[in-house]
């Protein structure tokens, strides 16, 4: 198990550093440590609207004494010219507004009469109130965001707002998806006995860009070796990853294998259900990954072995999805030997999660909507119910 996740770990490099306009950036990794040419704020400037004074000036204002001053200059956000404080005088200034040289706090237009010309104050304020420091949340030159760091809508409002409108990002790793089965049918077509949709591919294809790839997808490739190679050399150039559904098993007709054992791709058992038969390896020196045709197996077997090492080909710091603690709703038995991926039902609410659908890896019906994979390591065969187990979310 752990073996063959290494081995598919470690097949895939690193994806190329690419600069991108931040508005392509969304889930992408950092490439570089992102340093702050700026601090944040940038200047110091009003938290509210109101007046900028100083708070000496101020001071002991109420309700039934008031403080009137002089209301000297109009601040709106944006104004750049930066006249300083007089003693005595008051600057009306609005949120995101410099703060004027001289002046120490803001008094809320709530606390005034809201003059134009001249104010009066209803309350006093502390030195520093409402003003946000420059600096106060990122410091000139800091760190704010390290390499490997996924970007999310803040990190790129952050990236943003230290004045970045480019980034160093791993371009997406760019996967073939190619599924064999003589069985296959278009969707939507009219099914012969004996025939099925194919639904691997479009399923593979949509993790592969779930994890951040991109994928290319061809679907009806027949059970057939020479079919199979033709298919695949011409776009092995163009791709970080080849990813197989199908024929990896034990019976006659196993394209895959066939067709990519005598390469040196290695097919093994991996301890695992479902997804025990595997393979791995380069084809004409390009990365390749064959996955079992049954559905589930397919798509657990993404998760569990493709999906982590895509996401650290694509330059991610937490390749991993995160793995929970819940509390098993129901007992569970599983065979010894081989570790179990049950699909789950899973509420983060209450912490409890539901085996869903049985262990066959051909219930696609249960595996669609479940939410999560439940673990059940290798040696356990038995769990009550009550049983902490590990669950990993899938949405
Ligand atoms: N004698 C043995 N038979 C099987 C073994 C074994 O060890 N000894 N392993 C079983 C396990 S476990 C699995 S998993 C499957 C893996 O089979 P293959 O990878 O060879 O896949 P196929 O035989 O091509 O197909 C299996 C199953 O999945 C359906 N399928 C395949 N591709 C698609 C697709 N793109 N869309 C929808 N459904 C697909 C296919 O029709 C078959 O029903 O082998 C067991 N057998
Ligand atoms: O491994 Mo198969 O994937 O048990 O169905
Ligand atoms: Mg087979």
């Amino acid at each position: 198990m752990a073996e063959h996740r290494a081995t598919v770990a470690g097949l895939l490099g690193r994806t190329p550093a690419v600069r991108l306009p931040l508005a392509d950036c969304l889930g992408l990794a950092l490439a570089e440590d992102l340093t702050a040419p700026i601090p944040l704020p940038s200047f110091d400037n009003s938290a509210m609207d109101g007046y900028a004074v100083r708070s000496v000036d101020v001071a002991g204002a109420s309700q039934d004494r008031p403080v009137e001053l002089p209301v000297a200059e109009d601040v709106p956000a944006g104004r750049t010219d930066l006249v300083p404080l007089q003693p005595g005088t008051a600057h009306r200034i609005m949120t995101g507004a410099p703060v004027p040289p001289g002046a120490d706090a803001v008094v809320p237009v709530e606390h005034t009469d809201a003059g134009t010309e001249r104010v009066r104050f209803l309350s006093a304020a502390a030195p520093g109130r409402n003003v946000r420091k420059a600096g106060e949340d990122v410091t000139e030159g800091a760190t704010v965001l390290a390499a490997g760091t996924e970007l999310g809508p803040a990190q790129l409002g952050l990236a943003a707002a230290v004045g970045r409108a480019e980034l160093a990002v791993h371009r997406r790793p760019r996967v073939l998806v190619l599924s064999t089965g003589s069985e296959l049918v278009e969707p939507g077509a009219r099914l012969q006995p004996g025939q099925i949709y194919e639904s691997n591919g479009i399923m593979l294809a949509a993790a592969v860009r779930e994890a951040g790839g991109e994928a290319e997808l061809l679907r009806f490739v027949p059970d057939d070796v020479a079919e199979f190679r033709a298919a695949l050399s011409p776009r092995l150039s163009t791709v970080d990853l080849v990813l197989t559904s199908g024929g990896v098993s034990a019976g006659a007709y196993e394209v895959v294998k066939d067709a990519l054992a005598e390469h040196g791709v290695r097919f093994t058992k991996v301890a695992v259900q479902p997804g025990m038969p595997q393979g791995a390896g380069r084809y004409l020196g390009v990365p390749v990954v064959t996955l079992p045709g049954n559905p589930v197996s397919s798509h657990v077997s993404f998760e569990v072995f493709v999906r982590p090492a895509l996401r650290a080909a694509a330059g991610h710091a937490q390749p991993h999805r995160p793995r929970l603690s819940a509390e098993l709703a129901e007992a569970v038995r599983s065979p010894r030997g081989r570790r179990q991926y049950l699909r789950g039902d899973h509420d983060p609410a209450t912490g409890r999660v539901r085996p869903v659908g049985g262990p066959g890896s051909h219930l696609l019906g249960s595996l669609a909507v479940a939410n999560c994979l439940i673990e059940i390591p290798e040696q356990v065969t038995e769990l009550p119910q009550g049983s902490t187990v590990g669950v990993v979310p899938l949405r």
